[in-house]
């Protein structure tokens, strides 16, 4: 899919963020593997640290209907680069991304900057590093 459709759908959706703490909105939309959109908005709470981003939300909401396979990810705020998510964000996004799979960021005004997941968070901790057979 165009990289612009899913941006403007990210901008789009950043409108419904619920920030009444810090008032920075962001908008994130995930592409599937089948073609089906999952949009996430951040969502705040008096208690600060149970607030969940808007990357994890368009996930969650993916994985908790059955999607697994992911094409690419839009992510906007109002920022003056484009909106870099963060360390928490990133260790999710790897969790079910593949290392080539392509986050667009972007500000308002529209500048964009595509990345990779693995240039996103390289030398991340995966199932593999479990061990899980060693004892
Ligand atoms: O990539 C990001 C960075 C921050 N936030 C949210 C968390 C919090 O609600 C607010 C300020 O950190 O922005 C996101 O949703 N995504
Ligand atoms: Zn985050």
């Amino acid at each position: 899919m165009d990289k612009l459709t899913l941006l403007n759908k990210a901008k789009e959706i950043r409108e419904k963020a619920y920030t009444p703490y810090s008032h920075f909105k962001v908008g994130a939309v995930l592409l599937t593997k089948s073609g089906n959109l999952y949009t996430g908005c951040n969502i705040e709470n008096a208690a600060y640290p149970v607030t969940c981003c808007a990357e994890r939300v368009a996930i969650f909401k993916a994985i908790s209907e059955g999607e697994t396979e992911f094409n690419e990810m839009a992510v906007v705020a109002d920022t003056k680069r484009p909106v870099p998510p963060c360390g928490s964000c990133r260790q999710v996004m790897s969790e079910f991304f593949s290392k080539d799979t392509r986050i667009h960021t972007a500000n308002l005004l529209d500048e964009v900057k595509t990345v990779t997941m693995d240039a996103l968070l390289p030398y991340s901790f995966e199932s593999d590093d479990l061990n899980e057979d060693k004892e």
